[in-house]
Formats: C-alpha cells, structure tokens, sequence
C-alpha cells in the first residue's frame, strides 16, 4: 500500500460515506487514497477521541495502564504475597500438607551480580500445602502434564509463578541425578526443571531473569530444583551460586569413579564411532601412568572438586547420595533427600519397582506417566569389557582421593573394598549392586539377594564370607 498523509476532515468525510452507504463518494474519497477501513476507522476514531471529552482522552491509557498492571500482578504474584507478609493459600480440593520446613524461614535470594539487587524473603508459613500433582488427565504426557497441572491450579484459584531454584543437584554426571530427579519429581512440593538448565556454566551471563524463566511455575510452598551434573566439576560455579543464594541446597550424587568413568566413556562411544580403547585414554602411551588430563578420570576426583565448594558453602548445605544406594535402595536414599530438603516422607515403596530386565529400579507412575515406566536407554547402558588389571590400577590411583573424599562428607561409600568390585547390599529391599565380570564384559547390575549365591557361583566374583 502506498503511503499517504492522512487529514482530518479527509477520513472524517470518509467514514461519513461508509456510514451513509454512499458509493459515490466513498469510492471518490476512500479507494483512490486507499484508505484501509479498518485503519480508517482507527485513525478517525483517535482523533474523535483528541477532539472528545476529557474522560473520553484518558480512557485508553488508563486501560492500557490496567492491563499492564494485570499482568504485573499474575507474574509477581509471589513476590507481592511475601512482601505483604500474606502469603494467601486458598484451599484446593486435593492436598497434601507437610510439615514446616526450617529452611524456608531464612531463605534469601539475591539477585545481584547481572540484575539488579532484589531480596526476596520467603514469607513464614507455619502450615505448608500444597496440591498433589496426581491429580488430572492420565492420558497427558510430558509438557502437556505439566501444563495440564498448572492449570488445574489455576483453576483452583492458586498462583504458581516461576522462581529461581533454591536446591540444585549439582552433579556428578553419570552419578544417577537423572534418576534422582525423576524420583524427587514424584513429591508434590517438588517442581523441577526438566532439562539441565547449565545457567551458571554456560549460560551465566544471560542473567537471572533467563534463568528464572527456565524454571516451572511453583507455589510459594513448593521447591524449585534444577540439575545440571556439570556444575560440580566447574570452577566459577560455587562462587556464582553462592552470590546467587547462599542458603542455597545443595545435592550430590556420586558413584565410583571408576564405574563413573565408565560409564562416561560408554556415553561417548555410543555417539562416537571409532572411539579408542578405554584403557588407551585412561593411561599414558600405553604406560601404568594414569592420564589424570583425560575428562572422565578428572571427573572422579570428587575430593578436589568439593574442597572447591567448601570454599562457599558449609558442610550442612550439602547432601551427599551414594549412586549405588541410589539403584539398590532407592527408598532409603530418598527419604534422606526429603529429610535434607524439609519435606514430608510422601515417596515411598509404593512408587517403586524392580525391573529385572532393566537391572534398576523403575517408577509405577510419575509426574508425566500414569503406567509403569523405567529410565530412558541412555540410562543403564552395558559397559564394554574393560581389562580388569586397569580397572584395579584406577583403583589404586583413587584411593587416596576416594579417602579424602569419606573424610570431607563424614561418609564411607563402600569403593575402597576392593574385593568386593564396589558391591553394596541393601538388607532392606533385598537388592545387591556389583559390578562383575563376564563373558568378557564388564556389567554393573542389580540382582536380588535371593539369587546372590547362584549368581556369583556362575560369575566367579563371590566371596561367601562377606554377605
Ligand atoms: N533407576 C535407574 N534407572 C536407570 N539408571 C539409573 C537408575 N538409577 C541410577 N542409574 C544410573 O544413572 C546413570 C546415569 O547417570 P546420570 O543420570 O547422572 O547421567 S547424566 O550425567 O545425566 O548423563 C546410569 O549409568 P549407566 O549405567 O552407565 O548408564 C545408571 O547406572
């Protein structure tokens, strides 16, 4: 369209054709000048309103102002509650209550560094509730799921905004955060990023408003979490954490490093053809010399990379949770993350199952499937044969690291036996993690108890006299 000055009595005479259905004129006055209708209309229709009364004047910015004030208030709604002190939770159909949580009282979230300063003090409620995420279509799946509950929520009168997380799995990769996380999913005061997020790696200087966006809506009552298994080995991230919230929570899973390594490599290699050996990465030219600059093996030295964090953070803020204990007694090792993070005991044995084809443990339903359901492929992959006399020489390597580390977190997590290959027994669900030999192949797996004794005696790694 051709662009044309617009006068006053122009369009005015314009409109008046349309209005009379006066063809003549109209075609004479509105087509050659191509006057669109609707932006004819429009156009007129301000300046009636220049020429109009006061009220009439005021009218569109007051609108405009209370719109945008609408959507002030639904985004910041969390915001505004705590700072009036009334965090108003309107009673929904279907909730689970928890207990108080202590940690919620002195949370402090600075928003510093990038933006500008905000303190967000989370306001005391005494009586938390919060609507169980169970509830709503089976049939939704992943975002659909999610979006499914928020509205529900919203429907029930609740005003879920998205928050900055206040507890992070940090790592470490290949440890079983991804199974940590869907299992923690599985509370309804838990809501968690879905993908690793690598804010404060990666994406850092795209600022906390970017961050806080890519988190789920929550209620004031509920916990954001996000995990990225990088952030453990990555040095800047303590720091900026710290700057970030230093009450922040802070998890972490760790297994083996052998097994870990692994495990890494196994990743690699399955995305990779012509992977070099594993034994050929992991020592030097062919030598005993373990090549501490290869990623996976610098991953495992799990004592440095905490030494780091303890730089920031006390040693109450951190939760530390066995990868082995994880697959053989995933109950036992979710209770303690409940306790750590304040939240009612809600997962349990009955979210659980064994799947012995898998070798691990697999959820009866979760936040996104109502069927029973395990861990993608990804997740437990059958590692390659790898020579055990390398196995025991990275053993040997990190011992004294592996030490350092049960001495830092006041735990033992079983790796430096090394008869029994890094082998944990739950007598509670009667599971058993090892990893073993066979068929020349190297397999970490979890058997039930009740088969141990047939099961060693065909693989040969059994000693008797320990179980
Ligand atoms: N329930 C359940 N199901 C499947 N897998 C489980 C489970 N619990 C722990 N694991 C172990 O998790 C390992 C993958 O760890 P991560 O999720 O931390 O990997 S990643 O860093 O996100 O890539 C993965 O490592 P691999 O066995 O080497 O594939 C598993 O051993």
């Amino acid at each position: 369209m051709r662009a044309f000055p617009l006068k006053r009595n122009h369009i005015s005479s314009c409109l008046l054709a349309q209005k009379e259905s006066d063809t003549t004129v109209r075609s004479e006055l509105c087509t050659p000048c191509k006057i669109n209708l609707a932006f004819g209309y429009s156009a007129a229709w301000r300046m009636e309103l220049r020429k109009g009364p006061w009220s009439k004047k005021i009218l569109v910015p007051v609108c405009f102002l209370i719109i945008l004030i609408w959507i002030f208030l639904i985004d910041n709604s969390l915001l505004l509650n705590n700072l009036s002190g009334k965090a108003t939770l309107q009673k929904p159909r279907n909730l689970v209550s928890f207990a108080r949580n202590p940690n919620l009282d002195r949370l402090t979230i600075k928003e510093s560094s990038l933006t500008n300063d905000v303190e967000l003090k989370r306001a005391k409620v005494s009586r938390l509730q919060v609507v169980s995420l169970w509830t709503g279509n089976n049939s939704v799946k992943g975002n659909a799921g999610s979006l499914r509950k928020y509205q529900i929520l919203r429907q029930q009168g609740l005003m879920p905004s998205k928050q900055l997380p206040t507890a992070l799995i940090i790592g470490v990769k290949k440890g079983g955060t991804r199974a940590l996380l869907e299992f923690l999913r599985l509370h309804p005061a838990i809501r968690a990023a879905g993908s690793e997020v690598h804010f404060f790696d990666h994406h850092y200087i795209k600022g906390f408003h970017w961050y806080r966006h890519r988190m789920p809506p929550t209620l004031s009552t509920q916990i954001t979490m996000e995990k990225t298994p990088s952030y453990f080995v990555t040095s800047e991230v303590p720091r900026r954490v710290q700057r970030m919230n230093p009450a922040m929570r802070l998890i972490l899973v760790v297994r083996d490093p052998v097994t870990r390594a692994i495990s890494d490599y196994t990743q690699v290699r399955s995305k990779r053809a012509n992977m070099p050996k594993f034994e050929d990465l992991a020592f030097l030219n062919g030598s005993k010399i373990v090549d501490t600059t290869w990623v996976p093996l610098k991953i495992g030295v799990y004592a440095r990379h905490l030494e780091r964090w303890l730089q920031y953070f006390p040693l109450s803020q951190f939760l530390f949770v066995s990868g082995e204990r994880l697959i053989v007694d995933p109950v036992a090792e979710i209770t303690r993350v409940q306790d750590f993070l304040g939240l009612k005991r809600v997962i349990c044995e009955k979210h659980f199952y064994f799947n012995a084809t898998k070798g691990f443990p697999c959820l009866l339903k979760s936040e996104e499937r109502p069927t029973p359901h395990c861990l993608g492929k990804n997740k437990g992959r059958s590692h390659p044969y790898i020579d055990p006399v390398a196995i025991q020489r990275l053993r040997d390597f990190y011992r004294p690291f592996n030490q350092r580390f049960y001495q830092l977190t006041g735990m033992d997590f079983g790796w430096l036996t090394t008869h029994t290959n890094g082998i944990y027994i739950s007598p509670r669900t009667q599971l058993l993690s090892i990893i073993y030999i066979q068929d020349k192949q190297i397999h970490d797996r979890t058997v039930r108890y009740g088969n141990v004794r047939s099961f060693y005696h065909k693989t040969g790694t059994y000693n008797s006299d320990k179980t």
